[in-house]
């Protein structure tokens, strides 16, 4: 089947075609309860249920499919959208410089994507990385050396930023004509070895555990952005009331996942002091046991707090504590 010419009246939703951000995503489209099947080596599936298709692009590029208004919707890193961002920022620079004319500037589509909401997962941090024994110290120390790195632009704004400083530049029209003194270099992966083969003094790279940058022996001096994975959306979509429908059950998916549901039966007298310790999203659900003196509690917890929670339950007199997972939710 040729599935471009099948585009037609769906919403476009870019999703990460590879790399970390795969599994997680379509683990929330599957939530969202979007089925398609993905056809091997296609990067394009229909959904069955809905009136969408589903793009698989790098993650490094849903912002650009998006941001142009040729995609409704997109999961990618807040990285790679800071990146495109500072992208636009430098090739808007570049034609006002040369009063070349700024097609972005033209009427038509709004450019540009904006966040729905952060998915939760994906999170690292983009840092500057030096050698470990060598005697850099903070960013500042790398102005005028060569830098390594797979995020061109957002490094760029960040030495430019470092060197005014440095400078002591205010003026923002002295600043728009200046030359960056730091060379950035751009790799497309395998980032870290760049010190060690003597390419760079210095990397910008993504860390998660740590683990990449220690091997390499490096250490970070500075976070240029924290990132996690977002869903996005552009900026005239072409069925606002679709994207809302998506956006509205990718939420319930992360809440879902975010959240457990605590049970327990706990004496009246001891019923503030057991809700003060499960407050509920809203509130705690309280029932009346047929037992004289005692009730039931229900309260969604934080995944990741629900140990201590259970701990201090037991403290307060509380029995049966039971703990349940959420498959899905929908609150507003
Ligand atoms: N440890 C990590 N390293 C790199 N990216 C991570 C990590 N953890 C989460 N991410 C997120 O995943 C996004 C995609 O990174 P990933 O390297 O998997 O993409 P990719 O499409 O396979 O790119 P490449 O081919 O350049 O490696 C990053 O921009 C970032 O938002
Ligand atoms: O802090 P860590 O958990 O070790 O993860 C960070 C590493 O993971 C990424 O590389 P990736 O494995 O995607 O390969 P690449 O270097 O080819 O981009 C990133 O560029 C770091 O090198």
């Amino acid at each position: 089947m040729d599935l471009v010419n099948h585009l037609e009246g769906r919403l476009l939703f870019a999703v990460p075609k590879k790399g970390r951000l795969l599994q997680a995503a379509l683990n929330i489209l599957e939530g969202a309860d979007i089925q398609f099947r993905r056809e091997n080596r296609l990067d394009i599936a229909l959904v069955k249920n809905l009136p969408i298709a589903l793009i698989f692009l790098p993650a490094a590029d849903i912002p650009t499919f998006v941001g142009e208004g040729r995609v409704d919707l997109g999961i990618t890193g807040y990285d790679q959208v800071q990146e495109h961002d500072a992208g636009t920022r430098a090739l808007a620079r570049a034609r006002r410089m040369s009063n070349e004319w700024d097609p972005s500037r033209a009427a038509g589509k709004p450019q540009g994507c904006e966040t729905v909401l952060d998915l939760g997962f994906g999170s690292c941090r983009l840092q500057v990385q030096v050698p470990a024994k060598g005697s850099y110290v903070e960013g500042k120390d790398l102005i005028g050396k060569n830098i390594g790195t797979s995020f061109v632009h957002l490094a760029r704004e960040y030495f430019a930023r470092l060197e005014l400083e440095k400078e002591g530049i205010t003026d923002p029209a002295a600043a728009e004509g200046r030359k960056l003194r730091t060379k950035i270099i751009e790799l497309s992966g395998s980032v870290e070895a760049a010190c060690a083969l003597g390419v760079a003094d210095g990397i910008v790279d993504l860390v998660e555990s740590g683990e990449t940058m220690k091997a390499a022996g490096l250490k970070a001096i500075d976070t240029v952005v924290e990132t996690s994975a977002i869903l996005i959306k552009s900026k005239a979509p072409s069925n606002p009331e679709l994207v809302e429908l998506i956006a509205s059950r990718i939420r319930g998916v992360i809440t879902a996942q975010r959240f457990v549901l605590c049970q327990y039966n706990v004496p009246r007298a001891k019923l503030a002091e057991a809700t003060a310790v499960t407050p509920g999203k809203r509130a705690a659900t309280v029932t009346a046991l047929d037992e004289e003196g005692w009730v039931a509690v229900s309260a969604m917890v934080e995944t990741k707090r629900i140990a201590p929670v259970m701990d201090e339950l037991v403290k307060v007199g509380a029995e049966d504590i039971l703990v349940l997972d959420i498959h899905n939710t929908r609150s507003s």
